[in-house]
């Protein structure tokens, strides 16, 4: 038991943010932890909790004291050994992150994802006409998964083989941020072939030459970034790049199709399509936590973390927090749910935001003009990972227009 954990006065909860009975249902867990205090002490995992908008906001905004390099999950990569090797995006301070965020950032921004828009677009439409006299589907597997697999594994440069690689390994990579833990030993168990498919995919031979994989290899050309550099950030995009997206449609839907009205709202509105996915990573975040690291002694309203500690940033429960939002269990689309850090916050914030909100803007502009309802005809089925929250399933009936 290291001594100074056990602080006077710091509130101890002892809940397990990874356990079933949590990521089930986590929000009763997550108003805990803010009414508890700013900061709280997990004994579980020895770590420090912050589920407050302010706090959590102002420890990604100040990665000189919240650091990244020693991991961002439970595994101090100070004290154990990574099981792959570091990102040289969410796993890097400055100055090593300023580099490789520069080369994302100008690949992945607006206007170079413009080019996109239409042929999304298109696969969009087509995947909405396929399905809109469907009646009942499973709106995961017909809906939030086909939409991100038609579409971001070609606009990466991915050859078609192999592609049911890519699920398996995005699952191990966020268990990998929790505990290791039985969900994390199980999505581990065909590592060995997922994670040797994903790296050979990262060569610059096997990917297209008109991609993203091919315009992150062009800036090692250029000499921004190595050639080994390159094949690495090729695999932030496979790690990255679908189970978020993925969950974050599923999570929609599921929204829209507890909250009638809210469909009736964005199908009088379509160009409300933006702002709605905003509220959906606000109200049912995909993302649910990242950890820190501190590189001092921190105080937090007169509690001190000291040097070396991991903390875990409740990003689902600051989207959630009273203190910051008005009537915080409502799902609203009308509500500017801009600033939320479902997309994290500083200088670490989602480099694929503009990615995922192309795909969710195309496609549920396509859903609000061809369908004229979504309901659910059966239990959704929560799938389980130590950091994301989605739908394994989600049986919906949909009325066409
Ligand atoms: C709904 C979808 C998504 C959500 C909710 C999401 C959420 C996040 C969050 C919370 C962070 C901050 C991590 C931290 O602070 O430690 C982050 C970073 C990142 N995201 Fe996403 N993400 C999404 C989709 C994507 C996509 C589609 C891509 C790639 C195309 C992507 C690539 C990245 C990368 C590379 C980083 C690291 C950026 C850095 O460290 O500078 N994400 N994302
Ligand atoms: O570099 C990596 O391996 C990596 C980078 C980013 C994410 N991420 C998380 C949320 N959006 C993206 C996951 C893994």
């Amino acid at each position: 038991m290291n001594m100074h954990a056990v602080q006077h006065d710091v509130p101890v909860l002892d809940v397990d943010p990874y356990s079933d009975e949590f990521l089930l249902n986590p929000y009763p867990f997550h108003e805990q932890l803010r009414e508890a205090g700013p900061l709280v002490w997990l004994p579980k995992y020895q770590v420090w909790a912050m589920a407050r908008f302010e706090h959590v906001k102002a420890a990604l905004g100040d990665w000189e004291t919240f650091c990244s390099s020693r991991g961002v999950g439970l595994t101090d990569f100070k004290k154990e050994k990574p099981w792959r090797p570091p990102s040289l995006l969410l796993e890097v301070d400055p100055p090593f992150h300023d580099r490789t965020r520069g080369v994302m950032s100008r690949i992945l921004s607006r206007p170079a994802l413009e080019a996109l828009r239409e042929p999304f677009a298109r696969k969009a439409e087509e995947l909405v006409n396929r399905l809109a006299d469907r009646g009942e589907l499973d709106g995961v597997a017909e809906i939030a998964k086909a939409y991100p697999l038609r579409v971001f594994p070609d606009s990466v440069g991915l050859v078609p083989e192999g592609r049911e690689n890519l699920l398996p390994y995005g699952d191990m990579a966020f268990n990998a941020f929790g505990p290791r833990n039985e969900r994390l030993e199980k999505s581990m168990a065909d590592a060995q072939k997922v994670i040797s498919w994903i790296t050979d995919q990262c060569r610059r031979e096997a990917l297209t030459d008109e991609g993203f994989g091919a315009k992150i290899y062009a800036e090692a050309d250029a000499g921004n970034i190595t050639h080994e550099e390159a094949g690495l950030l090729v695999r932030s995009l496979l790690t990255a790049g679908l189970d978020t997206t993925i969950f974050g449609i599923g999570n929609a839907l599921l929204c829209f199709a507890r909250h009638p009205e809210q469909w009736q709202i964005l199908r009088e509105n379509p160009s409300l399509a933006p702002q709605a996915f905003e509220e959906v990573l606000r109200y049912a975040s995909p993302v649910q936590t990242f950890l820190r690291t501190t590189t001092r002694d921190v105080d937090i309203e007169g509690q001190t973390i000291p040097e070396g500690s991991k903390v875990l940033l409740f990003l689902a429960s600051a989207n959630r927090d009273p203190r910051q939002w008005e009537n915080p269990n409502d799902f609203d689309i009308q509500r500017k749910a801009a600033g939320h850090v479902g997309f994290g916050h500083g200088i670490h914030v989602c480099v694929g935001q503009m990615v995922a909100r192309l795909e969710t803007e195309l496609l549920f502009t396509a859903l609000a003009k061809r369908i004229e309802s979504i309901e659910l005809c059966g239990e959704p089925q929560w799938w389980l990972n130590n950091t994301l929250r989605g739908l394994a399933a989600l049986p919906l009936r949909l009325k066409a227009a």
